[in-house]
């Protein structure tokens, strides 16, 4: 992996409706990430938080069910341009969430230096809603579908270009809470989908060299999205859509290992932690320990 790493905070909370995601970024720093990733060799920057516009009050889902449609791009194309820049400049951006909108910007910054960008989902949920098909109006349930170039155009055509990501380059890790249109999407696609199910089933030291080998056949980068509700929420509680059934810190940190030794990863983001749902800090920690494994710490 890349040694040198860009570390960017983007405290963005009006991609669902509650409060305190946006004190993710802080949490995982004062858990101790940069002095960790800095243990292990990396020469990192952090680049501090992008700035998120407080909307009008007024909202708001006046923009055909989304909610905070215009503050949410705000945010994502500033975030898109600053990770271009790093990704420009050769750096690995590492990028600290806010809620997975964010994913919205991220991707766009990235995809435009790779034709054919791997994307992993490691999520409870698909994120592959659009504003019709959202139950809730939040755009944190819509970015995978965003890098599909599904959705409304403030958001697909991010720094002027779709789609960003091509639905055979995307491996989705862990869901277990799909909306019908989702579901839908995911059939019609033909989008590699690991459920628990399958998880249980074939164990995850083979859902992760199944997605190694796939990803390293057919694309030029890899992007890891992580949503800290990806794990059982007895075990990441701060998070503000917890589904029972998750992945373990074991399973996790298993993930995170299998990545690191495959070195296939060019950026990748921890999103949805939410200080104010934790208990002590426990889920911005665990999600400091997964970034440790993730980019090469071990044991022996
Ligand atoms: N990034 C997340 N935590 N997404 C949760 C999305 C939940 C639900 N599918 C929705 O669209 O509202
Ligand atoms: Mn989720
Ligand atoms: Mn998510």
């Amino acid at each position: 992996m890349k040694k040198d790493m860009s570390i960017i905070g983007v405290p963005m909370d009006l991609g669902q409706n509650r409060r305190g995601v946006d004190m993710g970024p802080s949490a995982m720093r004062y858990a101790g990430a940069i002095e960790r990733l800095q243990r292990l060799q990396y020469n990192v920057s952090d680049l501090g938080d992008i700035p998120i516009n407080r909307p009008d009050g007024k909202d708001d889902k006046r923009d055909g069910n989304l909610r905070n449609l215009q503050q949410v791009a705000e945010g994502n194309q500033a975030l898109a341009e600053m990770v271009d820049q790093e990704i420009g400049k050769n750096r690995f951006p590492l990028i600290f969430g806010g809620d997975h909108s964010i994913a919205i910007g991220s991707l766009s910054g990235i995809a435009k230096h790779y034709k054919n960008l791997g994307v992993i989902w490691y999520d409870a949920h698909g994120d592959l809603n659009c504003g019709e098909t959202s139950p809730s109006g939040n755009i944190h349930g819509m970015p995978l579908a965003v890098s599909l170039g599904i959705g409304h155009e403030k958001l697909t055509n991010m720094l002027h270009y779709q789609p960003k990501v091509k639905p055979e380059n995307i491996v989705i890790v862990g869901a277990r809470s799909l909306d019908p249109g989702e579901r839908e999407l995911i059939r019609e696609k033909g989008i590699k989908v690991y459920t628990m199910h399958e998880i249980d089933r074939i164990g995850m030291t083979k859902v992760m060299q199944e997605t190694i080998d796939y990803l390293q056949e057919r694309t030029d980068g890899v992007h890891l999205s992580l949503d800290l509700d990806g794990l059982d929420p007895s075990e990441a509680p701060g998070v503000g859509t917890p589904v029972l059934g998750g992945l373990t810190y074991r399973e996790s940190h298993l993930a995170m290992e299998m990545l690191a030794e495959a070195d296939i990863l060019t950026s990748a983001e921890f999103v949805e932690v939410n200080p104010i749902l934790d208990d002590k800090n426990k889920t911005a920690t665990v999600a400091v320990g997964l970034m440790g494994s993730l980019f090469g710490e071990k044991l022996k």
